[in-house]
């Protein structure tokens, strides 16, 4: 549409007030970032299961309804998302040429998940009991458009160790996104929109995956067919090891000194974009992130060393 680059005020899916980046002219504010690469766009799927659906345009040009939280979150989030790969590791979008970032909110009824569709970002309401909308999380979209670095970069095949890894790898910049602006990470997945009648539970945690009964080492590995080859199971295991990587801990009686969640994003960035290859397994993942760490620090550095203790940690050595 034409109108011109502007802000506007809005509240998110929890209520909380934030700015968003819109184009506006005559019809209203569009929810259309022009300030951001090639450009981050909003869509309503209105409740239908058609995407991307219909470009956000709100009339009065300020994002306060209940039905505008999880646009403005999903537009807020992907923008924050953006600047963290851009300012941090130098990433201009997912593809590191500016792609057009896309989200719709408000996919299905009662839809309890999200996800990379391959080409946007998709979010469900939830249906009030198990999540609320997901955009809602900062942690959720991170995970969502790392999907798209991903993709864009290593191409990890969705399924068995590949899959494990891709999705270990969302979880993982997931949560040092979400810590990148805030006081750190809290090593959890979904918090904030999962089990609004629940408190301190999570989708997933990577610093006790135990908590959901998920694996915490390679010998703990789900074997079987379901979601992929336990795409969503056997991340819980490198989830693990970068939970141990950044804070440290002793885990199986092995010792690993932390080196802080920045240099921990720092390795598993240079992991993903230059040694990740489509079929890596989690031992040739191991040797891809000494490799990584080894060109970041240097061969004997204290960072390579807890890069290996933290797969030695978690069964891979
Ligand atoms: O991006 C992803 O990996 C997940 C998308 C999975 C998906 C894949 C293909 C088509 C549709 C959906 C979405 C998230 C996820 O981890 N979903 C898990 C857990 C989950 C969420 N909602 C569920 C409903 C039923 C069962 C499991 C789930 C899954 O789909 O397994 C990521 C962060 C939050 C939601
Ligand atoms: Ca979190
Ligand atoms: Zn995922």
């Amino acid at each position: 549409p034409q109108g011109t680059d502007a802000v506007s005020s809005g509240k998110g899916v929890l209520g909380d007030k934030k700015k968003v980046r819109t184009v506006k002219n005559k019809e209203g504010s569009y929810l259309l970032d022009r300030t951001r690469g090639k450009g981050i766009l909003t869509y309503d799927a209105a409740t239908k299961l058609l995407i991307p659906g219909k470009l956000w345009l709100d009339a009065d040009h300020k994002f306060n309804a209940a039905y505008d939280g999880a646009a403005v979150d999903a537009h807020a989030y992907a923008g924050q998302t953006f600047d963290y790969f851009k300012k941090v590791h130098g990433r201009s979008s997912y593809d590191g040429k500016g792609a057009r970032i896309i989200s719709t909110v408000h996919y299905g009824k009662d839809y309890n998940n999200a996800f990379w569709s391959g080409s946007q970002m998709v979010y469900g309401d939830g249906d009030g009991s198990v999540f609320i909308p997901l955009s809602g999380a900062l942690d959720v979209v991170a995970h969502e458009l790392t999907h798209a670095v991903t993709q864009t970069s290593a191409k990890l095949i969705y399924q068995g160790d590949s899959g494990a890894i891709n999705e270990s790898l969302s979880d993982i910049f997931g949560a040092i996104i979400e810590g990148h602006y805030s006081d750190g990470p809290d090593w959890q997945i979904a918090e904030d929109i999962f089990t609004p009648q629940k408190d301190g539970d999570a989708l997933r945690s990577l610093a006790d995956p135990t908590l959901n009964g998920l694996p915490d080492h390679y010998t703990k590995r789900y074997i079987g067919t379901e979601d992929f080859g336990g795409v969503h199971i056997n991340s819980s295991i490198s989830n693990k090891a970068a939970y141990l990587l950044a804070n440290g801990g002793t885990h199986y009686s092995v010792n690993v000194n932390g080196i802080g969640s920045d240099k921990t994003g720092a390795i598993f960035f240079r992991t993903l974009t230059q040694y990740l290859t489509p079929n890596t397994t989690f031992r040739q993942f191991r040797v891809a992130a000494i490799q990584a760490a080894t060109d970041l620090y240097g061969a004997s550095s204290p960072e390579v060393s807890s890069v290996k203790a933290a797969f030695s940690a978690i069964g891979l050595n």
